[in-house]
């Protein structure tokens, strides 16, 4: 290591929280965390304490992503310090209780870290889902996540747009983190992804007990997707659709999608073609649950993210 290396001493990173069902329909996360409730040993790691929870119990239930309003919008500083009045949306009640549990979030008591597990209808694979490019300590654990799981891929999606970013529930850590795996219909189980994403968490898990353990990461640098833009599906004055993903983007997920290459496919058999100047790399393309947010595949452009070394921060009085 160079003299001239800055490390970041961070706190030791405790209490970790695994949320499954944040969106009711989303089967991976559901059945990894109903298990880890039955028998938590998988999830156990030294200086951990790894708290499974289902965060939206009334939509696992009814097998729906929510039940008034998406619980993965509504943790807005308005929702969580409205008043407990009768009557508010089921989701908002929640969200105000999962904040009172794991946060407050801003606070010094909120959870440390909250794994928030997501299926995909859409073809991307193994997911990390980053809200900020600056928390070196999700940058260090995403990069051993991508290292542990190759040759096989792990995609880092950044959300940190000023108008597309969206109030998570896993923005009641300090450290959130999404994982979005697919593609998987929405009600479904697969094998191959639901063991994606336990092998993911498997990584995160053991990044998180060798940084208790005082390991310190060198710097490192991240390949990421940052959002851009969300694109809708072209709709008649009603709001109807009225055409569909092209065929050649269909399943493309992460590929370059260059101006003049196909995007939509109208009913009545027009291609419709991608005019932006420049190259960008389009995901959650055809994601069943973003029909409603006029939504029919968001564009991302290429980043490298650099990290400073870490390392957890002696304890003075031990
Ligand atoms: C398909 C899906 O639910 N995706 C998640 C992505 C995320 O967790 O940021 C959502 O829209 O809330
Ligand atoms: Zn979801």
């Amino acid at each position: 290591m160079s003299s001239r290396t800055i490390i970041s001493c961070l706190q030791e990173a405790k209490r970790v929280a695994i949320f499954g069902g944040t969106h009711g329909n989303e089967m991976s996360g559901i059945t990894l965390v109903n298990m880890w409730i039955q028998n938590s040993v998988e999830i156990e790691r030294d200086g951990l304490v790894s708290k499974p929870f289902i965060s939206n119990p009334r939509a696992v239930e009814k097998c729906t992503r929510y039940i008034d309003t998406d619980l993965n919008r509504a943790f807005t500083p308005e929702n969580l310090s409205a008043p407990d009045v009768e009557g508010l949306p089921y989701e908002i009640q929640r969200a105000k209780e999962i904040n009172r549990m794991f946060g407050p979030k801003g606070s010094s008591d909120a959870y440390d870290v909250i794994f928030d597990l997501h299926n995909t209808t859409s073809n991307m694979g193994s997911t990390l889902i980053l809200e900020s490019s600056t928390d070196f300590f999700n940058l260090q654990m995403v990069h051993y996540i991508k290292k542990a799981m190759a040759p096989h891929t792990c995609s880092v999606l950044l959300n940190e747009h000023p108008q597309l970013k969206y109030s998570t529930t896993r923005s009641v850590a300090k450290h959130p983190i999404g994982l979005e795996v697919g593609p998987q219909p929405q009600g479904v189980l697969r094998s191959n992804v639901f063991e994606s994403m336990r092998t993911i968490l498997k990584h995160a898990l053991d990044f998180l007990e060798l940084f208790n353990s005082g390991v310190e990461f060198p710097p490192c640098t991240v390949d990421v997707f940052r959002i851009q833009e969300r694109m809708d599906y072209p709709r008649d004055t009603n709001g109807n659709i009225t055409a569909m993903v092209h065929p050649h983007l269909q399943d493309c997920d992460w590929e370059p999608l260059n101006r003049g290459d196909p995007m939509f496919l109208t009913f009545d058999g027009r291609t419709i073609l991608y005019e932006g100047a420049n190259t960008v790399y389009p995901t959650f393309i055809n994601e069943a649950a973003y029909y409603e947010k006029q939504q029919a595949f968001v564009t991302t452009c290429r980043e490298i993210l650099a990290a400073n070394a870490i390392r957890k921060a002696s304890n003075v009085f031990s």
